[in-house]
């Protein structure tokens, strides 16, 4: 899969977008992507739609960190008309009038059903979920949305004959994984209730692959990286929130400790690998959850290299307990994985 794999380029990436804004960045002339680093504007490879055999398209919990960006890239591939975003917030005005918007509470499964019927849904995105710190925070929440709507979504997409998508997650390893590197097939035994949740929804999926057929893909996605997005609510958020704070005061308190090594990618690589996966042949998928990886690094890795392009950026470190302990259950299982492997 490729995916741009060094912090520099990322960092780069995050302050140069139109939200970040930093002037004291490179300009992109000079980057130097390769050929195959294109961004979530570029039409890649793989299948190409024409009008009539476009996939009918449905995001759960598409107002999170990432499913607007995943549904503008896949507007642009499939028309506007035919991917639909839901959530159970009510969106801002910038996305209600960039394409269709629905309501769409993943535990109502008769309201799923509606609309999965009314739109003649083909694929769905199931993005809907509490992540790592949030869950934690609220077990009995994060067991309804993350395992009983995970069971909604099997449902209506086996019933209707759906293609899913589920992303999965580094947190879906544990202390006991194996590591340098983890494989895609190994001891998974996390210690949160997001991981076992996404452990469930890997099973579960391939189970109701080799059981009634369903079409069920699945990535584990690392910490994901954006700068118009915000995290809503994981270990990794740190990550993300750096930039902002770097921005606006110059000033970011981190919840982890300076040496937590944990797995991260750019949006952009990410929203692209999954539309690879959406759009591989099914003959070419050998299982159905992969990894995917880009780059390592720790929190003072991070603000070394922001510091490069905002020099006086202070950092401060206020460890969260919960959030740190969840950190190093994702660094066990993941150290040595993300690294040089493309
Ligand atoms: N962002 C990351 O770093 C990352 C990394 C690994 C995996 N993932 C996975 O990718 C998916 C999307 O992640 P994200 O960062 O956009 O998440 P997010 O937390 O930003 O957004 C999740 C969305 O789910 C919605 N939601 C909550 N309860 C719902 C319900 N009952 N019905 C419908 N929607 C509901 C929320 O309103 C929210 O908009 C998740 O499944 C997550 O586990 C994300
Ligand atoms: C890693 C990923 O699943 C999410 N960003 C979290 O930290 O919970």
């Amino acid at each position: 899969m490729p995916v741009v794999r060094t912090l520099t380029r990322t960092v780069k990436r995050v302050l140069q977008s139109p939200v970040c804004g930093c002037q004291a960045v490179t300009s992109v002339r000079f980057i130097g992507f390769s050929p195959r680093q294109v961004t979530s504007d570029a039409s890649f490879h793989s299948v190409s739609f024409s009008e009539a055999d476009h996939p009918r398209v449905l995001i759960t919990g598409g107002l999170g960190q990432l499913g607007v960006g995943l549904a503008k890239l896949l507007r642009k591939r499939y028309g506007n008309n035919n991917v639909i975003l839901s959530d159970i917030r009510k969106p801002p005005d910038h996305v209600f009038h960039s394409g269709p918007f629905i309501y769409s509470d993943i535990l109502d499964y008769k309201n799923l059903r509606e609309i999965v019927v009314n739109n003649r849904i083909t694929w769905l995105i199931h993005y809907s979920a509490l992540l790592s710190a949030v869950g934690e925070a609220n077990v009995p929440l994060a067991r309804a949305v993350n395992i009983t709507g995970l069971h909604n979504i099997l449902d209506i997409a086996a019933e209707h004959g759906l293609r899913l998508f589920v992303p999965s997650t580094i947190g879906a390893f544990g202390p006991t994984s194996p590591r340098n590197p983890t494989p895609d097939l190994c001891i998974q035994r996390p210690r949160t209730i997001y991981g076992v949740s996404k452990v469930h929804a890997e099973l579960m999926g391939e189970y109701y692959h080799y059981r009634y057929g369903l079409d069920f893909r699945c990535l584990r996605y690392p910490g994901i990286i954006s700068a118009d997005s915000q995290p809503g609510g994981g270990t990794t958020d740190y990550a993300v929130q750096i930039f902002h704070d770097a921005i606006k005061s110059g000033r970011f308190v981190c919840n982890l400790k300076p040496d937590t090594r944990l797995p991260m990618m750019y949006i952009d690589d990410c929203l692209r690998a999954t539309v690879e996966v959406l759009e591989a042949p099914a003959e070419s998928l050998t299982m159905r959850t992969y990894n995917i990886n880009a780059m390592s690094f720790n929190p003072e890795e991070l603000a070394q290299e922001v510091r490069k392009h905002l020099p006086e950026l202070e950092v401060a470190y206020d460890v969260d307990a919960v959030r740190q302990a969840i950190g190093e259950y994702m660094v066990y299982g993941n150290r040595y994985n993300y690294w040089n492997l493309l």
